[in-house]
């Protein structure tokens, strides 16, 4: 389920210079209502509401105060782990204007809000994770959704709102993302501290009634982290481990009060605003309404669910009701002249309560499956091992040997999945080597495997030189023109001429050394000399298999 969470923020200047009362108490993790008036509250005037967290932030002397620490601590600290587990995760601020969302999200020079902890602790992670075999990537972004058009804030050519907006588009797998967005690589916090602070500059900003710096549009800071780990496995193999999470970290334009008295010019572009981003945020109300009718319903059919009513929805579609872990702190104001904002950011917050999402690990299945199989090995070691003080009682025997067992049972199946997974690595090399061991990129040509050595050919016509590519797994690699019955784990290249013979060479890929023998005289050249036994390749030697297959040996 989507986690929520309440804030309740101190009384603002104003709130404090009208003698305000406070209308809102929390009891650990419940909120109660005050309001005598309220026809809908309990005969006290309570009303109760409970969430995942509550964070007393009103009075700095109370010993349950929340700071922006204890905040991060929960909710940040949440998303973050999650997303180094390889979810997708998302915190979205919403409330009232000025209830305090972006001071939760941002926060100030020296109260320091989520988004800068996030990142702040997300680079820590990966100093403390710093190995060669491992690898990470930070590709940041960040978005405004004003009056439903969408702006890039990270884009420097950014001048007022002459930026042309972009458009939201649909991948099949991975759901709506916007198109021609602006990503940067960032390799440390100070890069990404420059960056929110050049985009939060390029914010759309307000003054209000209830806010001197009032966000007037949705902002969306979006990081892509990508973990990838090399393994080195006994059968010689590395196998390659790629997780991906994108964290959204979403810091919602204010809901606020249309009023219908007379307006100045200052006021009449406050108050189309203030439509726009009602109607976003009531496009976001009645998704999240259709989430939980969906989340109440028995029924088989599934509910209509209006993500694409505004820009805002369709964006947050995957962290709503999606593959995402999401997250909404609702910051609400104390005041008794915002109760009815209140008790309407609370209502709402209740429904997200029972949304449910359906987040996954982004990784490889393969990889999941070994995880899940290696994280059972484990608990069942420390079982047996936990199991092993000496007992005279067989049922502590027989509880070891079941375990003994069933660890046996997980141990080969992970040794069959390393096998498949290299049995699934070397069909996909064969069939590269047939389509001619090409990978198309969005930016061209590339050969996407660095660690294996390579035939790769050449040719009279410098446009059809070096278009095949042969990967040489280590073990036996036949080559000849009726390779196909080749046998056991043994690779094949076919080759096809009146000079090359059924089974024409052997290449041989042993600890980090290749070497090619022709079969029973069969023509094979190696820098242009004729060879009749095993012969070392060495990178960049040129080999010609019978009288028209040239290549070169590259090996990384
Ligand atoms: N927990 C808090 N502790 C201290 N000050 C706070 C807290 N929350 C909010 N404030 C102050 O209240 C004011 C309004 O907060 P903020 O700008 O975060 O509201 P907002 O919900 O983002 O408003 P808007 O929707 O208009 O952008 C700011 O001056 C901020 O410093």
């Amino acid at each position: 389920s989507i986690r929520v969470a309440i804030r309740v923020r101190p009384f603002n200047a104003r709130e404090a210079a009208r003698g305000c009362r406070c209308c809102v108490e929390m009891e650990g993790n419940r909120v109660v209502l005050n309001n005598e008036r309220d026809r809908g509250a309990n005969e006290d005037g309570k009303r109760f509401f409970s969430f995942d967290h509550c964070y007393w932030s009103h009075d700095r002397s109370c010993d349950n105060y929340a700071s922006q620490a204890t905040v991060y601590n929960e909710l940040g600290k949440f998303a973050l782990d999650n997303a180094v587990s390889g979810y997708n995760v998302c915190l979205f601020a919403y409330g009232q204007t000025g209830s305090g969302k972006s001071y939760s999200m941002i926060g100030e020079e020296d109260e320091k809000g989520i988004v800068p902890r996030v990142v702040q602790d997300l680079f820590k992670y990966m100093e403390s994770q710093k190995d060669e075999n491992v690898a990470f990537e930070v590709v940041t972004s960040m978005t405004e959704i004003y009056k439903e058009k969408i702006f890039d804030l990270l884009n420097p050519s950014l001048s007022g709102r002459s930026n042309s907006d972009l458009r939201v588009r649909e991948h099949p797998k991975h759901g709506p993302y916007i198109e021609g967005l602006t990503a940067m690589t960032a390799n440390s916090y100070a890069e990404i501290e420059r960056q929110l602070a050049f985009g939060y500059r390029a914010r759309s900003v307000a003054s209000t009634n209830m806010n001197d710096a009032s966000s007037r549009a949705h902002t969306i800071f979006s990081i892509k982290f990508c973990q990838t780990s090399l393994e080195q496995l006994q059968t010689g193999f590395a196998r390659e481990t790629k997780k991906v999470s994108h964290i959204n970290l979403v810091d919602l334009a204010g809901s606020e009060r249309q009023s219908s008295r007379q307006l100045s010019g200052v006021e009449q572009a406050r108050f189309k605003e203030g439509i726009a981003i009602n109607k976003s945020l009531s496009a976001l109300a009645n998704c999240i309404f259709a989430l939980y009718k969906q989340s109440q319903s028995n029924l088989k059919e599934k509910i209509h669910i209006p993500y694409r009513d505004s820009q805002l929805t369709w964006l947050l579609k995957e962290s709503l009701g999606g593959n995402a872990k999401t997250i909404m702190l609702a910051a609400i104001s104390p005041a008794d002249i915002n109760y009815e904002e209140t008790l309407s950011t609370l209502q709402y917050a209740s429904r997200a309560k029972r949304i449910k999402t359906n987040a996954i690990v982004n990784e490889d299945t393969n990889d999941r499956i070994i995880r899940e199989l290696r994280a059972e090995i484990e608990r069942l070691r420390r079982q047996v091992a936990g199991q092993q003080v000496p007992s005279p009682v067989s049922e502590a025997d027989l509880e070891v040997q079941r375990l003994r067992q069933q660890l046996q049972e997980s141990q080969k199946m992970i040794e069959q999945m390393n096998q498949h997974w290299n049995e699934e690595r070397r069909s996909k090399q064969l069939s590269r080597s047939s389509m001619g061991g090409l990978s198309f990129s969005g930016n061209g040509l590339y050969i996407d495997d660095q660690m294996c050595p390579q035939l790769v050919n050449l040719n009279e016509d410098p446009l059809m030189t070096e278009c095949l590519v042969y990967f040489l797994s280590p073990g036996l690699t036949i080559v000849g023109s009726e390779v196909e019955d080749v046998e056991g784990d043994n690779n094949s290249i076919p080759l096809v001429s009146q000079t090359i013979a059924p089974h024409h060479c052997r290449i041989q890929s042993e600890g980090g050394q290749v070497t090619i023998e022709p079969i029973e005289g069969a023509l094979t050249f190696v820098n242009g000399r004729r060879i009749d036994e095993a012969t070392l390749l060495r990178q960049g030697n040129r080999v010609m298999v019978g009288t028209s297959h040239i290549f070169r040996f590259n090996d990384p």
